[in-house]
Formats: C-alpha cells, sequence, structure tokens
C-alpha cells in the first residue's frame, strides 16, 4: 500500500505546480494558492520520508525471505542421505548458485519488485497526465520503453549465464580464501612457503572472474547508455516543441511546467520499471537454482515400502559387492562376499587404498553398491530408511571431526538424545582414555575447545579456549563414537592411528572388553592390535585374499603373515608384537 500510495506523489506534484503556476499566471488573488501550497508542502514532506519508512520495510522483507529461503536450502542439502551429490563439481556449482539466492542476491530481488509496483504507478500516473498535455508524447515515451524492456531481459539472461559459467572459479577462490583462515593449513603455508605461490594462483582465478564481471559491465554500460541517449534525445525533442507551443500561446505556463516535470518524472519512472523487471528477472533466473536444488532427489532412493529393521540377529552379509564412485573411475571393490556375524569382532586388514574404508561407507549406506548388495540379517539395505540403518550403527571415521564446541559437547554429539548426559559422556571419555585430559582441562568438561570462537559467544563467558593435540582429539572422537556403545554395529576406522604406545595399548584393553560379545568390525594398520580378532579379513585390490585367525593365517603364511612379520621386524624384538600368550598387549 505504502509502495502504490509513494508511486502517485510524483503525479501528484506535477498536478500541483501546474494548478499553482496556471493560478498565478492568472492573477488570482493569494488566497487561491494557500491550499494548493499546502498540498504541495505536504507532498514535499511525504517525498521526504517515504524513502526511509520504505527502506525499513523492504529490510525487513528482505531478512524474512533470506532466512527462509536459507534455512530451505540447509534442509534440502541435509536431506541428501548419501555422499556422491558433495563429490559432485556440478552439483557444488548450483548449490553456489543457490546459495547466492539466499544471501545477496534476494535483496535486489525484493527491491525490484517493490520497484516494479512503484514505478508502474508512478509511470501510469504520469503517462496520464502528458496524455493529458500531449498524447502523441505519452505514446512515443511509451514505446521507447519496450527496446529498454528487452535489452534488459536480454542483459539479465547473458550475465547470469555468465555468472554461473564463473561458479567453480569462485568456488576455487572461495578455496584460496579458507587456505589462508583454516588454522589446520597454516603450519604447512608457513613451513613450506606456500603464501606467494597460493596468493599468485588466487591472483588468477580473481583475474579471470574480474574478466567475466567486466565483459558483463561493458556490455550493461553500452546498452543502458544507448537507451540513455534515446530517452535524452526524446526529451529535448518534446521540449523544443512544448516551449515553441507555449511561446505560441497554444499551452498555458502551467502545462509547460507540468509538461517537464511529467516527461522527467515519466522517463525515470520508466527507467525504474525496466531496472526492476531485470532485477525480478535475475532473481528469478537465480530462484530457479535455488529451486533445482530443492527439487533434487535423494541420492539415495528411499524404499516406497521400507522394511523395519530389527535389531541385529544374524548377521550382515555383502553379497558379491562391485563398487566404484564414478562410472568413470575405476573399480575400488571387485565382488566382495562377506559376512560379519553377530556377536563377532571381525578385522578388516589391507594396504593403503585396498578398499577397507570405501566397505565401511557401504555398511553406512553412503553410497549404494554398484553391483551386489547388502543385507541386515537377509533384509537388503536399500529397502530400509537409511535413517533406520545408520541409528543402528557406532562409527570412528578415519578422518573424524573436531569440533569448535566444549568437551562434553564433542562427546555428546555421539548421541544427541544424551547430550546432557553427562554420566554417560564421563563414561565413554573414560572408555576412550581421555576423561583425565578432560579434566585437566581450564573448565573440565565445560571447556571450549577452540581457538576460533571466544567462549562467551556461546554462553556469555569471557574466556577464550582451548585445543587439543591430535591423539587428544582422536580419543575425544573415539569417545564421541562410544557414546552409540549400545548399537548393533559397532565400526573402528583406524582407531589408534595417533596414540602413543601407553594409549593404544590402554585403548585396545577397553576395546577388547567391550568388543567381547558384541558385533564389530575393526580396521587397523597396527596388526598386532587385532590378533584377538575372532576373525581377520585381508583386502587386496578390492578383493578379500585372506580370511582366518591370526594363528591361522600366520599359518597360511601368506600377505597377512608376511606383513605382520614385517611389522614385529620393525621393532626389532619379534617379542613385542608377538607376546607370549596371556600377555595383555593388543
Ligand atoms: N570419494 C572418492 N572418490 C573417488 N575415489 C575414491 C574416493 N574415496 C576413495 N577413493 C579411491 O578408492 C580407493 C580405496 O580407497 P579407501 O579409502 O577405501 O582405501 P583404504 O583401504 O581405506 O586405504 P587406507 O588404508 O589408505 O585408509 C582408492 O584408490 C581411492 O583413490
Amino acid at each position: 500500500m505504502l509502495t502504490i500510495a509513494a508511486g502517485t506523489l510524483p503525479a501528484a506534484v506535477v498536478w500541483l505546480t501546474k494548478y499553482v503556476v496556471d493560478t498565478l499566471a492568472a492573477g488570482a488573488p493569494a488566497d487561491a494558492l494557500v491550499r494548493p501550497t499546502a498540498g504541495l508542502v505536504l507532498v514535499g514532506l511525504l517525498v521526504a520520508v517515504e524513502p526511509h519508512v520504505s527502506g525499513y520495510l523492504r529490510g525487513e522483507l528482505t531478512r524474512r525471505i533470506s532466512r527462509r529461503l536459507e534455512l530451505d536450502l540447509y534442509s534440502a542439502v541435509n536431506g541428501f542421505s548419501g555422499l556422491s551429490r558433495f563429490e559432485s563439481p556440478r552439483f557444488l556449482d548450483q548449490l553456489r548458485m543457490a546459495t547466492r539466492t539466499t544471501g545477496g542476491s534476494i535483496a535486489p530481488a525484493t527491491i525490484g519488485l517493490f520497484d516494479i509496483v512503484r514505478s508502474l504507478v508512478t509511470a501510469v500516473s504520469l503517462l496520464l497526465t502528458l496524455a493529458a498535455i500531449s498524447p502523441v508524447m505519452a505514446g512515443i515515451l511509451l514505446l521507447a520503453a519496450v527496446p529498454a524492456v528487452v535489452a534488459e531481459f536480454r542483459l539479465t539472461r547473458s550475465a547470469t549465464g555468465t555468472m554461473f559459467s564463473l561458479t567453480p572459479e569462485n568456488r576455487r577462490q572461495l578455496f584460496y580464501n579458507s587456505l589462508m583462515t583454516d588454522l589446520s593449513a597454516a603450519s604447512e603455508l608457513r613451513l613450506f612457503g606456500l603464501g606467494r605461490f597460493l596468493g599468485r594462483r588466487l591472483a588468477g582465478t580473481i583475474d579471470r572472474i574480474h574478466a567475466g564481471e567486466r565483459r558483463i559491465d561493458r556490455r550493461t554500460a553500452t546498452v543502458q547508455g544507448g537507451l540513455a541517449l534515446l530517452g535524452a534525445t526524446i526529451s529535448a525533442a518534446g521540449l523544443a516543441w512544448i516551449v515553441g507551443s507555449a511561446a505560441t500561446g497554444r499551452l498555458s505556463l502551467g502545462d509547460l511546467a507540468a509538461f517537464i516535470a511529467a516527461v522527467a518524472g515519466t522517463q525515470s519512472a520508466l527507467a525504474g520499471l525496466v531496472t526492476g523487471f531485470a532485477a525480478a528477472h535475475r532473481a528469478l533466473v537465480m530462484f530457479g537454482y535455488h529451486r533445482s536444488v530443492l527439487g533434487l532427489p535423494d541420492d539415495l532412493p528411499e524404499p516406497s515400502t521400507p522394511v523395519p529393521l530389527p535389531a541385529l540377529r544374524q548377521g550382515i552379509e555383502l553379497r558379491d559387492v562391485w563398487f566404484r564412485y564414478d562410472d568413470d573411475l575405476p573399480w575400488v571393490l571387485e565382488g566382495v562376499t562377506l559376512t560379519i556375524t553377530a556377536g563377532e569382532a571381525l578385522a578388516l586388514v589391507g594396504l593403503n587404498g585396498a578398499g577397507k574404508s570405501t566397505l565401511i561407507k557401504l555398511l553406512c549406506r553412503f553410497y549404494d553398491p554398484t553391483m551386489g548388495s547388502i543385507h541386515w540379517d537377509g533384509v537388503d539395505l536399500r529397502d530400509v530408511r537409511v535413517t533406520d540403518v545408520r541409528r543402528r550403527l557406532g562409527v570412528l571415521f578415519q578422518d573424524y571431526m573436531s569440533y569448535d564446541l566444549t568437551a562434553a559437547e564433542n562427546i555428546g554429539l555421539g548421541d544427541l538424545d544424551r547430550l546432557d548426559d553427562r554420566p554417560g559422556i564421563e563414561a565413554a571419555a573414560r572408555s576412550a582414555g581421555v576423561d583425565a585430559t578432560v579434566r585437566s582441562l581450564g573448565r573440565g568438561y565445560e571447556t571450549m575447545l577452540s581457538r576460533l570462537f571466544l567462549a562467551e559467544e556461546t554462553d556469555g563467558r569471557t574466556d577464550g579456549g582451548t585445543s587439543l593435540s591430535g591423539g587428544q582429539w582422536q580419543r575425544l572422537a573415539i569417545a564421541r563414537t562410544l557414546m552409540r556403545r549400545d548399537r548393533d554395529l559397532l565400526i573402528l576406522d583406524e582407531p589408534s592411528a595417533g596414540l602413543d604406545a601407553e594409549s593404544e595399548h590402554q585403548l585396545h584393553q577397553s576395546l577388547r572388553a567391550f568388543r567381547a560379545g558384541r558385533t564389530s568390525l575393526l580396521v587397523s594398520h597396527r596388526l598386532g592390535t587385532l590378533r584377538d580378532a575372532d576373525r581377520i579379513v585381508v583386502l587386496s585390490g578390492g578383493r578379500i585374499t585372506e580370511t582366518g585367525t591370526h594363528d591361522e593365517l600366520m599359518s597360511a603364511e601368506q600377505s597377512y603373515a608376511r606383513l605382520f612379520t614385517l611389522q614385529a621386524s620393525g621393532y626389532g624384538d619379534a617379542r613385542v608384537a608377538d607376546p607370549p600368550a596371556g600377555s595383555t598387549t593388543g
């Protein structure tokens, strides 16, 4: 309403001006000028205040729309069950464009809509005013707006096309910028002296982005400059005509004043209308990216009639599983057939790149097998809701997360329902051997484990945070996994890779007690820690090449025995890796 009312103000000024000038020219008494002059003053006040009120209201609308778009996008992306989309540059480009919609682009869009309504009202009211004086001039101005609209639409389409083509460069720019501020990158950047090298790459990326933007700006300036020239020529011709008409007495002085104001006002309103259309068009194109992300189906299709997933009773069976990350990438798993029997402590061994972590990702259903299938007590995982599968797993990933949150939260996140269960959190920390470390921190479990944020940002305190060593972070991640100790399958991918010998020994003792009678899968390159597993499976080049207990595999004298012996010889004393029976060393 405010926008519509504001749109009529310029026409009101024109009519009042014409009235005042004509009244003055007719030599009317001063009393007759009081009301129109008061009207002009009032309209002047409204014209002064209106932009500020509208500005505030637009800001508020923009905030609300941005919030909604951002949260919708977040929940859409969060709704993708698998990982494949995050490895697709095409999707990441689409997502980047969609993110722009939630950020800067929506503001011009909403303001563009306001501008359209306001300029439309102003343009129509001024064109009617002008038509009363000169219908021809009103018609010419209207016709002159048509090429402007067409040109602006074309400009917008080519500008958004260029923006999309620049998105990979934009993402690269973000990558270089994030390296600059990423604490974990800071050490290597400094030690290897990578700063200038990466700076040059960043400069190259920025130059390519700017070249694209410059092309857009140049085209825009040329087209808009030409259109402005056309508008100015029309006004100049109109001005010459009206002055001539006023001189010969065919039109009044009031008509002259009103004409000049109306032509300028109409031109600026039509220009505003064109710009508003262009902004709205651009916003629609950008919004298309947002909608396309929201419209993407889940990368792991949900079964139409999901089968409930009961607690594991028999086991998890991989039936001739083949997997590759993409059609044009090599096979990572090549016909893996394996059963993880319920209650069994299974160990998975293999050289780097053998496919161990990939197999774990398939068990978590981050991807579906390219061929073959995985069954939970005979039920194909594809027939089950993905959340039902994950609810039944406790997993420590090789690339675990370190959250910039408190120590208690870092552990409690493993089971959100028990985020406030302090005894449970402390018990998990004890099992992971990190309880004493956490207690020794300034605020114990409440210590903020971050050097990026001040604690006051979350709870009003003013103390800075702290951080942990690599091995301490790893034990915290293990504690987080152990919050899910009651789950049906516990998977630990390299749980002791960063631990000192004593911590590793304690951890494996603790894990041994805990894995007894439970179904678990342990991956480790430290073969000594796996020897008490019920069964050891050797993966090589995506295939299972050996299966058996430690003793069976040692007797078979194949690759496991070779690797184990090699590792033991590294200690220079075989007794360390092969302790006498009854020893607790894992
Ligand atoms: N996201 C991915 N996209 C494409 N290829 C991948 C991806 N992740 C892993 N690979 C490839 O799959 C193969 C197996 O990797 P995987 O991480 O499963 O091995 P791994 O046995 O766990 O190795 P490591 O002992 O080094 O942890 C590797 O050749 C790797 O290049």
